[in-house]
């Protein structure tokens, strides 16, 4: 089979040729780059090298430079691997940098790119990220009790497992808290934790996210799409359409119906569903449009915080020291409350740095800030192509040297009286990306780590399981849009008061 797949691929061999022709480098000065191999260029590099993404393309920006050209089949790549390329790249540039690739798997499950994050830089982005910052992003305040009310819960589950002796699958309840919390402020609707519709929604979110990121030859060969055909990649993708798309149809059904109760607080479908009644945006804003920015909600809403805060956990457990510390600055409030609400959080200045560090040294797949140029630019003496991927590794940036000292090391210390954050001025530290495109559920993502991380940290002491130890520990990451750990985290909770 593999055999014909590969004597099929080199059928249009000429068309191939007139390609890399067309879009070779004729004279232009690209950034430099290690040697390619006909058609395929480098593709085949990353096949053969079994590291993650953030760290090969990290490694041969270390060969190579911080500005790096690869070509992947047909499409020009371009690698940004430090603070100072980033800055150019995401600030000065940023209006040649701020379109997204036409990719296969995201244009039919974004209904041919009416959403938000797959859209290209055109007016139609403009106006659709208008409308979500003002009437989606911005109800941080509104969902408010949707968090504090599901990390309570989160709180009460961990309680009953350390009065059982039981230990805690961190990585699973930090999931299912950010899946809770969206589908409540998405659809309002909360699943039961061992329901059958949470494991659908659990199901369609994982299919959707390996399909986001799995290849597809029509990405990287336009005359080849057919092969996705042979290799599976189209069947699965249509499946994938097929049951997503029933599944946003029985959302928005439901909230149609006109016995449905009133709500407390208006979720996500029901506020599209009003300015598309309405007419308040410029285009029309038809049931895709609401299935896509729901898919994108889904998609970045979920895992990241989820991620992130397992690995807080993860780095905390590996350095007893930050632990403690963070630890005693949370429990200033013992006595005085329960529970740790969205206020108390706000003077946590340790809690704040020790995500930060976690932010600069997590695994995060360069897939997650995904750009194409508009048109040809010069960077750094370089010349970029005009619809060249864009991949900003923000995860080497985190460890820049020019920036970072000790790079390497897990000190929160660091951003202690220091100006740095994640917000998208400084760029040595872009979790979130920078620029036009930043991630517009920046506060949501980090209102959940926040809230999540001081409660577990305030109720708990933890441990490792019995007969494990912090080296036991491992930082292994699985591929994907958001990187979670490997392995689970797997801990012992006991409560420190009743
Ligand atoms: C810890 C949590 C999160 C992290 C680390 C994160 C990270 C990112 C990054 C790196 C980007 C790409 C930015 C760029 O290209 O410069 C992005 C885009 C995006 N994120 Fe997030 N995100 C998080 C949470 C969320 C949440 C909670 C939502 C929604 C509820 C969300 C919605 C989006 C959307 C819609 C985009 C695309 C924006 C556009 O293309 O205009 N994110 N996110």
């Amino acid at each position: 089979m593999a055999i014909l797949l590969f004597l099929i691929f080199l059928l249009p061999l000429p068309f191939f040729l007139f390609i890399l022709l067309k879009h070779g480098n004729h004279g232009c000065n690209l950034p430099p780059s290690p040697p390619a191999l006909p058609l395929i260029g480098h593709l085949h590099m990353q096949l053969f090298d079994n590291s993650y993404p953030h760290v090969f393309l990290w490694k041969l920006s270390q060969k190579y430079g911080s500005l790096l050209y690869l070509r992947l089949g047909c499409k020009p790549t371009i690698v940004v691997s430090s603070a100072k390329m980033d800055e150019e790249v995401l600030k000065t540039h940023d209006l040649d940098f701020c379109s997204r690739p036409d990719q296969r798997a995201a244009r039919r499950l974004s209904y041919n790119a009416v959403d938000l994050t797959f859209t290209p830089y055109n007016n139609y982005w403009r106006e659709m990220r208008k409308v979500c910052v003002v009437h989606l992003f911005s109800r941080v305040q509104q969902y408010r009790p949707i968090r504090e009310d599901e990390v309570a819960r989160l709180m009460d589950k961990i309680c009953r497992l350390s009065d059982d002796s039981k230990p805690v699958n961190l990585s699973e309840t930090l999931m299912c808290l950010s899946n809770t919390i969206i589908c409540r402020l998405g659809f309002g609707k909360r699943y039961d934790d061992e329901g059958s519709e949470r494991s659908r929604f659990h199901g369609l979110l994982n299919e959707t996210q390996a399909m986001l990121t799995s290849f597809s030859f029509s990405d990287y060969f336009p005359l080849m799409g057919w092969l996705d055909r042979l290799t599976g990649f189209h069947n699965r993708l249509e499946k994938t359409y097929k049951e997503l798309d029933t599944f946003y149809q029985e959302l928005i059904d439901e909230h149609l119906d006109p016995n449905r109760p009133k709500p407390e607080e208006n979720d996500i479908i029901d506020v599209l569903l009003q300015i598309s009644k309405d007419g308040g945006f410029p285009f029309d804003l038809t049931t895709d449009h609401i299935k896509a920015i729901l898919m994108n909600v889904f998609v970045a809403g979920t895992d990241s915080s989820a991620a992130t805060v397992t690995w807080v956990m993860s780095f905390l457990m590996k350095n007893p020291k930050y632990l403690k510390r963070t630890q005693a600055e949370v429990r200033s409030f013992i006595g005085k409350k329960g529970f740790l609400n969205e206020d108390d959080i706000q003077s946590l200045t340790y809690l704040k740095a020790v995500i930060k560090e976690t932010f600069r040294l997590q695994p995060t797949t360069p897939l997650l800030v995904s750009r194409e140029t508009l048109r040809r630019c010069n960077i750094g003496g370089y010349e970029v192509p005009a619809k060249s991927l864009v991949h900003v590794n923000a995860w080497a940036i985190g460890r820049d040297p020019e920036v970072w000292e000790n790079p390497e090391e897990f000190c929160p210390e660091r951003f202690i009286g220091s100006s740095i954050d994640y917000k998208g001025q400084h760029f040595e530290l872009i979790p979130f990306g920078a620029g036009r495109r930043i991630c517009p559920g920046m506060r949501m993502g980090v209102a959940t780590v926040e809230l999540a991380l001081a409660n577990l940290l305030y109720k708990f002491d933890w441990e490792m399981p019995p007969g494990m130890n912090e080296d036991d520990l491992d930082f292994d990451a699985l591929p994907g849009i958001a990187t979670h750990k490997k392995n689970d985290l797997i801990l012992v909770a006991k409560k420190i008061y009743d």
